[in-house]
């Protein structure tokens, strides 16, 4: 079921994991969830019955087990629709359910352990001009990409702790290699280069796609692709194309929304809300099943320790 990608053109889904060592699909307690389409603004108001949801109130905070759903779930099947374009952890089971949390302002669930997610230790490794000069030590690689300008490198800067650690820059097109960062020893943050700057020309931007895709089918040690969207812009094609791209490449992606405190700043009427909607709501359509998705700024630091959480699990769960 989870394979069969609609039209014959849309991605299949990004989700499951690739496992080390190995393609194979797992999560196979997910088949018992209905396949639909139905877009998450429903769905994130079921899972939050009365309450808003985290795109309507962005800051509020929904660390809390969902006992309504615990409540039901045994005799009320239907309830698991709660769940349908939520991210459950890979390594769950259906018994799991009921005592996930959900993190804020994210569809991503985590279990009810407290784990040691943070950063404790992170260093620059190395600048590769070739994806054949990238680390071949196996370590899990956790690789950031986006428009330039969307705030990778910040990004990376905010969840390492480190103000000038990836280089940032107001001008489009500062990272131009992949640069690899060990982080505790155990695992990398990788930056790469942005695409779709203005007035780029051709033999760079061909460049991008040889070098940076190659990245991605190349790798294996990449555990997920990390797509950050502006969520205080419109959705962009580029970026909708982007994450085609890799679901058609089965690469698995968790869309990161960046500048999520720009909550002001209105563009064509649309708030950050509605572009974080809309954006999910065209995603929707090319992806089979809902990939992860979560908001967040580098300048509040708003998502950044739930999104090290989510990073820590399906660490935990590729390294299994
Ligand atoms: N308001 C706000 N600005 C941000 C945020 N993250 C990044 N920026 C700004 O966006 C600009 C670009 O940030 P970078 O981190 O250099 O972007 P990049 O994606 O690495 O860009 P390239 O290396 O060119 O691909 C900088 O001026 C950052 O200060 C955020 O969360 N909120
Ligand atoms: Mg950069």
């Amino acid at each position: 079921m989870q394979q069969i990608s609609k039209l014959g053109r849309r991605p299949p889904v990004l989700w499951p994991l690739l496992k080390r060592n190995s393609l194979r699909l797992v999560r196979p307690h997910l088949l018992a969830f209905p396949h639909c389409n139905s877009n998450l603004t429903s769905t994130a108001k079921s899972a939050h019955k009365g309450k808003p949801s985290p795109l309507e109130k962005p800051d509020i905070v929904t660390h809390e087990p969902m006992t309504e759903l615990k409540k039901n779930l045994a005799d009320n099947k239907a309830h698991l629709d709660a769940f349908k374009d939520m991210f459950v952890p890979p390594s769950a089971s259906i018994a799991d359910l009921p005592s996930l949390k959900r993190l804020p302002s994210s569809n991503i669930l985590v279990g009810p352990n407290p784990v040691d997610f943070r950063i404790k230790q992170s260093l620059f490794v190395q600048a590769s001009t070739r994806v054949a000069d990238c680390p071949k030590d196996g370590l899990p690689e956790f690789a950031f990409v986006g428009r330039s300008n969307v705030g990778k490198s910040s990004l990376i800067n905010a969840l390492a702790q480190k103000k000038e650690f990836a280089e940032t820059s107001k001008k489009p097109g500062k990272t131009q290699v992949i640069n690899h960062y060990l982080v505790n020893k155990s695992w990398y943050l990788v930056d790469l280069p942005g695409y779709g700057f203005a007035n780029v020309p051709t033999d760079v931007r061909s460049t991008w796609n040889t070098f940076t895709k190659g990245y991605f089918l190349r790798s294996d040690s990449l555990v997920c692709v990390l797509l950050l969207i502006d969520a205080s812009i419109p959705p962009q094609s580029i970026d909708l194309d982007c994450a085609d791209w890799l679901g058609q490449n089965k690469v698995p992606i968790t869309v990161v929304f960046t500048k999520c405190d720009k909550t002001r700043k209105k563009i064509d009427g649309k708030k950050l809300e509605d572009n974080v909607r809309e954006f999910l709501r065209l995603l929707r359509k090319s992806y089979d099943q809902m990939p992860p998705w979560i908001m967040t700024s580098t300048v509040t630091n708003h998502g950044k320790d739930s999104l090290l959480q989510h990073l820590h699990t399906l660490r935990n769960y590729w390294s299994e």
